[in-house]
């Protein structure tokens, strides 16, 4: 559990009431997160029962949060399941709690599925390509925070962890990507607002349905395709021990599958799928890497294992060209 701001009881309380959420009956710390401080807060107002969750935001500044709770706004408005942010008497959403940002924000109902089939990657990749149509007519724009210049900035600063082994992959992956980059293909991809943190424990399930996707707090505008490849990436690999960090191919094509039937992917898209696997699976091992090195101050943090990615990183450098002969499939082509 990562609870680094303590938020008393009368503090939540006054802020329910600004809100207009009613009396503030429960105020739980959340188990799970590893960036910002999370409690559930349940509320009475005339009669009804509310359940919200109030995120203090502990590394986002007061300048980048309008990006991401806008964009949730702007999404649930469209019919995405995504938590709305609630507003005050004056409409604002974003809030303060001890001098740091926060919002209060709808708690979606069920629980994640940690071991998805293939019902769900379907579920998560329709939303998802509903999610990246709606978001292109956001009109605001931020980077993704979590993008090639973060890339580039923090691998020196882990580097003195990694064995000698470790360091040739991450500076050989990082040129590689660098390289992708510049490619005329990346320049071609489709870009719009995306989750860019889109992994089974940012989705909520209830009986068998998704109710939502959450945790919006590394979203960004960058390619749609580096979003496609972080949810592979998480839905789709086998979870057990022993895993050697392959992609599961009956759910990565049931994932795939259903987003095309919502938007196909353009040829430029086909051909960097592996290239954008490969960097979705960098990007996680360099934030674990740091998350576990560089740790900050915390009542309790749980930082992820970053060798989880290092494997998936060298399964999916391992197979970039069994990768792209599966995108060239007929079944996949004519979905
Ligand atoms: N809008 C929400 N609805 C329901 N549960 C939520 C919501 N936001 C957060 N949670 C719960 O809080 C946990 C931690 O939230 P998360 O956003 O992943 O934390 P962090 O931002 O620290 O990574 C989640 O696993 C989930 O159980
Ligand atoms: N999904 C990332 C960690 C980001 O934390 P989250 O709790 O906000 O998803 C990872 O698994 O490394």
């Amino acid at each position: 559990m990562a609870v680094y701001t303590e938020v008393a009881f009368a503090e939540a309380a006054a802020l329910l009431h600004d809100l207009n959420l009613g009396d503030l009956t429960e105020l739980r710390g959340i188990q799970g997160g590893i960036e910002n401080t999370n409690y559930f807060v349940t509320s009475e107002r005339e009669g009804a029962t509310l359940e919200h969750v109030l995120t203090v935001f502990e590394r986002l500044s007061f300048e980048q949060l309008p990006f991401y709770l806008h964009l949730m706004k702007f999404l649930a408005g469209r019919g995405i399941p995504v938590p709305a942010p609630a507003a005050n008497a004056k409409g604002e959403i974003l809030l303060s709690v001890q001098g740091k940002p926060a919002a209060v924000v709808d708690r979606l109902r069920g629980k994640s599925d940690l071991a998805p089939g293939v019902a769900q990657c379907e579920a998560v990749g329709a939303t998802l390509a509903r999610m990246h149509l709606a978001g292109l007519d956001f009109p605001m724009s931020q980077p993704n925070l979590r993008g090639l210049p973060w890339w580039n900035e923090t691998v020196p600063v882990v580097l003195p962890f990694l064995t000698p082994a470790q360091a040739d992959l991450i500076r050989a992956e990082l040129a590689y990507q660098n390289h992708v980059a510049q490619s005329p293909a990346y320049a071609a991809l489709p870009r719009g607002p995306v989750h860019a943190d889109l992994f089974r424990d940012n989705a909520m399930f209830e009986n068998g349905e998704l109710t939502g996707f959450f945790d919006f707090y590394f979203a960004g505008c960058d390619t749609f395709l580096f979003d496609i490849a972080v949810c592979l990436n998480d839905w789709c690999v086998l979870h057990d021990q022993d895993h050697d960090g392959s992609l599961d191919t009956p759910r990565s094509l049931a994932l795939l599958t259903a987003y095309q039937a919502v938007r196909p992917l353009t040829a430029a898209e086909r051909s960097l799928l592996p290239a954008l696997l490969r960097a979705g699976a960098l990007r996680f091992w360099i934030s674990r890497l740091w998350d576990l090195h560089l740790p900050r101050e915390a009542a309790l943090l749980q930082p992820h294992d970053p060798s989880h990615f290092e494997r998936v990183l060298r399964a999916r450098v391992r197979d970039t060209h069994a990768l792209a002969a599966l995108l060239r499939d007929d079944a996949l082509q004519s979905a």
